[in-house]
């Protein structure tokens, strides 16, 4: 017996050569239209993977559905109702995870699914690719299915690149075909690197980058997620990108400070009262889970959260319900929570300042803001995003920066962060009369004025300081990989690190980083 007949699937058919991808993708740019392109794609997806089914699904523009945008069965092509996607578990897991699915043996008697059409012959096996986008967020999904076992492992092509160069000429014509449709509306603007960041948020360091990889973990589903960082690191800035991304973008977003309210008052915001639960109670109100019911409750600063309020909110986080103040009735909410705060939360439940159950609860999903002096090259990145914004706010003309005040402004460690380079923008902005920034214009301490510029070892070492801090990210703070990049012995690595003031990351702040 062959090899190939050894084989419940058809291999051979499976394995495209390289004439045939490139055949395949030269027709897929030279399609007229973005119809065009996704009926070609299911078309030859099918014809390459020798399957039955294939499927495209699209996030929508609210990233809140996943339709089914094209479908190629049995040699037809549909799919036009547009199913989402998303209330299919397996694929709300796939896309949610940004993880392909490969599942070569299904069970015989599966004969249909939320997302597979009926068939008399069981569905044996099935493919699920999530396809990303030009700035790598996950914008969609192929799915392949095959009445024949092993699809996957027969399957050598590429699935994931195909589907993301599709996608990417997918978003080009849709937008060539929006500005047809009105010629009025001045195209969007092409993202210029200052916008390159991702979910709206700037900066492309590797310690971004990890934070856009976790966010991008539970933007499809109601994890509750503890966001830590030093103040000012863009913990709300955050918290709304999660809402704004997710797929509660259209319900509600809700902000509350836990520090800036006396305990009574805090809780009557939040979970609601009814008539006469206290004095000057004189109608029912609602609180905050209830206005935010569907969507996000942002809690900040939660470690100034009162203990008795700790409970309740457990119970919320628990149970899913809230008892408004003067009532003996619970009622159940749908509400993501976010919650932030600067402080080392497992510290205070070591002093008792917080509660160790609610700890754990809120801790599922940490994710770690990295402070600016650990963010490389997006302090420059910030600088000139910052800059035109103020510009236009100010609505004066467009300021440049001088590369000594650039280099300058690279060497502050900016204990307030983000909040503090963006005051500090703004105040240099309102002081300088010209178009060019100088470091004088920089209200900083020890700012080198016209006499004293930055010397060229200070510059070269702000240099180097930068470098340093982004390899180490990169390796997690691991200074034996991060030396072994660099070229270094690990000793001229410590003794580099301790000449520029780097300091190491502790374990503590490490280990809230989820792999
Ligand atoms: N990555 C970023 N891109 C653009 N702007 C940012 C970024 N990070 C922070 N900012 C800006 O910095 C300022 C502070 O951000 P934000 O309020 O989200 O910080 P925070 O960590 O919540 O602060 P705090 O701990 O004091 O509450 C805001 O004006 C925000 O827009």
């Amino acid at each position: 017996m062959s090899s190939r007949e050894m084989l419940p699937f058809n291999a051979a058919a499976a394995v495209p050569d390289a004439a045939n991808l490139l055949t395949g993708l030269s027709a897929l740019v030279q399609c007229q239209n973005s119809a065009e392109l996704q009926q070609k794609l299911v078309g030859w997806l099918a014809e390459l993977g020798n399957c039955a089914l294939v499927q495209l699904y699209l996030l929508d523009a609210s990233h809140s559905r996943l339709p089914l945008c094209c479908q190629w069965l049995d040699g037809q092509l549909g799919g036009e109702h547009g199913e989402d996607g998303l209330t299919a578990p397996l694929l709300a897991y796939s896309l949610s995870q940004n993880t392909p699915l490969q599942l070569d043996e299904l069970d015989r008697s599966l004969h249909a699914t939320p997302f597979l059409p009926a068939s008399s012959a069981a569905w044996r096996s099935l493919l699920c690719q999530p396809i990303l986008d030009r700035r790598q967020q996950v914008g969609g999904l192929l799915v392949l299915a095959s009445r024949a076992r092993g699809l996957g492992r027969a399957l050598t092509l590429p699935l994931d690149m195909v589907g993301n160069i599709a996608l990417a000429q997918l978003h080009a014509m849709q937008q060539a075909e929006l500005a047809l449709q009105a010629p009025d509306l001045p195209l969007p603007e092409p993202a210029t690197a200052s916008k390159l960041g991702s979910f709206g948020l700037i900066g492309e360091s590797p310690a971004m980058q990890q934070v856009y990889r976790l966010i991008s973990k539970v933007l499809h589903n109601p994890v509750t997620v503890l966001l830590g960082g030093e103040t000012g690191t863009g913990k709300e800035l955050v918290a709304r990108a999660i809402h704004d991304y997710g797929s509660r973008r259209s319900q509600p977003f809700i902000a509350q400070n836990c520090s800036a309210l006396p305990e009574q008052l805090l809780e009557s915001e939040l979970f609601g009262y009814r008539k006469g639960a206290f004095t000057g109670a004189d109608q029912d109100r609602e609180g905050l889970f209830d206005a935010a019911n569907g969507g996000t409750l942002f809690l900040d600063e939660i470690g100034d959260m009162p203990l008795a309020l700790q409970a309740k909110l457990l119970r919320v986080l628990q149970e899913g319900e809230v008892r408004p103040l003067g009532s003996n009735q619970s009622h159940r909410v749908d509400v993501r929570i976010v919650a932030a705060t600067h402080q080392d939360l497992f510290s205070q439940v070591e002093q008792g300042g917080f509660r160790e159950d609610l700890y754990y609860r809120l801790s599922h999903f940490p994710i770690s803001l990295p402070p600016l002096r650990e963010r490389g090259s997006d302090i420059r990145q910030l600088a000139l995003q910052f800059t035109q914004e103020t510009c236009t706010f100010l609505q004066r003309s467009h300021c440049r920066w001088s590369d000594t005040a650039l280099a300058y402004l690279a060497t502050q460690r900016f204990p307030g962060n983000v909040r503090e380079l963006k005051g500090l923008i703004a105040r240099a902005l309102l002081l300088c009369d010209g178009n060019l920034l100088l470091p004088e214009h920089l209200d900083l301490p020890n700012t080198p004025t016209q006499a004293h510029r930055l010397t060229l070892r200070e510059q070269l070492e702000a240099v180097e300081r930068n470098l340093l801090n982004e390899a180490l990210q990169q390796h997690n703070g691991n200074q034996t990989l991060t030396a072994r990049m660099l070229g270094l012995p690990r000793r001229t690595l410590l003794y580099r690190m301790q000449r520029l003031g780097i300091a190491l990351r502790s374990r503590s702040q490490a280990q809230c980083l989820p792999k």
